[in-house]
């Protein structure tokens, strides 16, 4: 059981790698449905799901793998689903300083379908906008229909 949980709670260590942005490419960049894992921090039962994580280039672009990459290194920890979103959007947001992020976060939480509240397949959503899919209509349109969820 222990080595279990050591290997939930070790994310694969990764480099940032970013490349310049020479084209001016000035639409979003999106990878859809990473698959994800975590463990909620108070039962310490899995929670399963994908990710939806984009961003719109400033002025460079990001190795496409270290988005699913992100993902990973803070999943792999206890947690809670509204902390996971933000911190994958934040770590985004420092790290390549795009003019905007989005990520959108699907997952089923066995504590609330297998225990507790037995509420079989439902699925918990939740999202972190910043930048221009936050404050412009449009972007954030554009994001959510790119994700395949309604705006
Ligand atoms: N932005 C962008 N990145 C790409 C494209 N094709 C491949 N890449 C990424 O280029 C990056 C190269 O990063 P490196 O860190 O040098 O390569 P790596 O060690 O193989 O990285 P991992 O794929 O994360 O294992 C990877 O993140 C690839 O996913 C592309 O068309 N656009």
């Amino acid at each position: 059981m222990a080595r279990a949980y050591a290997e939930l709670f070790s994310p694969r260590p990764f480099d940032l790698t970013t490349f310049p942005n020479d084209e001016d490419y000035d639409e979003l960049v999106l990878a859809r449905g990473i698959p994800l894992r975590s463990v909620c921090e108070h039962h310490l039962l899995p929670f399963v799901g994908t990710a939806h994580v984009g961003y719109l280039p400033g002025q460079r672009i990001l190795g496409l793998s270290k988005l699913a990459r992100v993902v990973e290194y803070f999943a792999c920890r206890p947690q809670v689903q509204e902390r996971l979103t933000k911190q994958v959007a934040d770590w985004l947001e420092t790290h390549l300083e795009p003019k905007g992020v989005g990520v959108v976060i699907e997952a089923e939480h066995t504590c609330m379908t297998l225990r507790g509240v037995q509420a079989t397949g439902s699925r918990t959503l939740t999202s972190t906008l910043l930048g221009a899919p936050r404050t412009d209509a449009r972007s954030r349109s554009e994001f959510l229909a790119l994700t395949e969820l309604r705006s």
